[in-house]
C-alpha cells in the first residue's frame, strides 16, 4: 500500500463496525458506495455525490461470487486494488472495506433472500440467480454497515430498482440515492466491463446509447412504443451485438408498459458485442 494514502482499508466487518462507532460517537453520518472494483469516473461520482450527503465516506470492494452464475466473468473480473485505493481517496472517500468471500459467506452460510415485483424479467431472463446474489451481499454489506444513506448507480438501473424495494421491504434504515450514469463522450455508459472490449468493438459500443435515444425521442414525438422499440432493437443488432433485451418498461416498478399515459417510462437495454456483455438504459421525458 501507498505509504502516502490516507484513506483506510478494512478486511474484517469487526474492524468496519468499529470505526464506523467511532464515527457515530463524534456525531458523524456515513454513506456506503457498493463496488466490485475497477473504479472508474462513474464509481468517482457515486463517491463524490456520497460525500455531499454524509461526513464519511465508505467504499465497498468486493466481487461478489454468489451474483456470478458459474459461466460468467467472476474469475476474469478485473481486479485492481491500489489503483482503486488512489481513486476512492481522490473522490474523497474515508473507507474502503475490502472483505474476501470468507469474511462475506463463512463456511455454513446457507440464507438468500428471494425477490419477485423489480427484479422479475429483463436480467433475471438472462442472469436467473444475479438478483439475488446482488440483494443477498447489498443486504449484508447494508446491516454491517448500518449507513444512513447508500448510493447506487442508475447504470445498474434494475438493481437499483431490486435495491429500493428491498429497503423499503425490509424496513431497512437507509436511505437509497440513484446516481445519474457517467458517459464516455460518445455516449457510451463507463463500466469495469469496457476493458474487454477490442478496437471495434469499443468504436461499435455507442449504438446502444443512440439507439435508445432515438427510441426516446420517437416516443417523446409520440411514435407507437412497441414500433419505437423495434426500430431500437434492429439498430443495436445492425450494429453488430446480440441482443438479449431492448425493452420499455416503468421506470419504478419495471412492469411492462404500453403507453405513456400508464406512467413514466425507462427504456433498457442488454446485449453482447464478442465476449463482452454491456447493459444501458434511458429515461423518456419531454
Ligand atoms: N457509468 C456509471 N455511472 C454511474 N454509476 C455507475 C456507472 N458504472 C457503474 N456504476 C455504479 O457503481 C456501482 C458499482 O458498480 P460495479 O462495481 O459493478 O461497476 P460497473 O462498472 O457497473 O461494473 P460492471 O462492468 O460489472 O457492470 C453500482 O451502483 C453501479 O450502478
Ligand atoms: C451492488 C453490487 C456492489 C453488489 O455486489 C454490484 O452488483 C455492483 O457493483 O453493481
Ligand atoms: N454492476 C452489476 C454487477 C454485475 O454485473 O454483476
Amino acid at each position: 500500500m501507498s505509504p502516502s494514502r490516507t484513506i483506510h482499508p478494512v478486511y474484517t466487518v469487526d474492524e468496519l463496525r468499529a470505526q464506523v462507532a467511532a464515527w457515530r460517537a463524534e456525531g458523524d453520518t456515513v454513506a456506503l458506495v457498493p463496488t466490485m472494483g475497477a473504479l472508474h469516473a462513474g464509481h468517482a461520482a457515486l463517491m463524490e455525490a456520497a460525500a455531499k450527503l454524509a461526513q464519511r465516506v465508505i467504499v465497498s470492494i468486493f466481487v461478489n461470487p454468489t451474483q456470478f452464475a458459474p459461466t460468467e466473468d467472476l474469475s476474469r473480473y478485473p481486479r485492481t486494488l491500489e489503483a482503486d485505493l488512489d481513486r476512492a481517496e481522490k473522490a474523497g472517500a474515508h473507507l474502503a472495506f475490502v472483505p474476501d468471500a470468507e469474511e462475506m459467506y463463512p463456511k455454513g452460510f446457507a440464507t438468500t433472500i428471494s425477490l419477485e415485483g423489480p427484479a422479475l424479467g429483463l436480467e433475471t431472463d438472462f442472469r436467473p440467480t444475479h438478483f439475488a446474489g446482488v440483494a443477498t451481499v447489498v443486504a449484508k454489506l447494508l446491516i454491517q454497515t448500518a449507513p444512513d444513506v447508500a448510493l447506487f448507480g442508475e447504470k445498474d438501473y434494475q438493481q437499483l430498482q431490486v435495491v429500493i424495494r428491498l429497503g423499503h421491504d425490509l424496513n431497512l434504515p437507509v436511505r437509497i440515492v440513484g446516481v445519474p450514469t457517467v458517459r464516455e463522450p460518445d455516449g457510451l455508459a463507463l463500466s469495469s466491463r469496457n476493458v474487454y472490449l477490442g478496437t471495434e468493438e469499443r468504436a461499435a459500443a455507442p449504438a446502444l446509447h443512440r439507439s435508445l435515444q432515438a427510441a426516446a425521442r420517437a416516443i417523446i414525438d409520440g411514435a407507437d412504443i412497441a414500433a419505437a422499440v423495434a426500430e431500437a432493437r434492429e439498430s443495436v443488432i445492425a450494429a453488430g451485438f446480440v441482443l438479449d433485451y431492448l425493452e420499455a418498461r416503468h421506470a419504478e416498478t419495471l412492469a411492462p408498459i404500453a403507453s405513456r399515459d400508464e406512467g413514466p417510462i425507462r427504456l433498457l437495454v442488454a446485449a453482447r458485442i464478442g465476449a463482452t456483455r454491456l447493459i444501458d438504459n434511458i429515461g423518456v421525458s419531454g
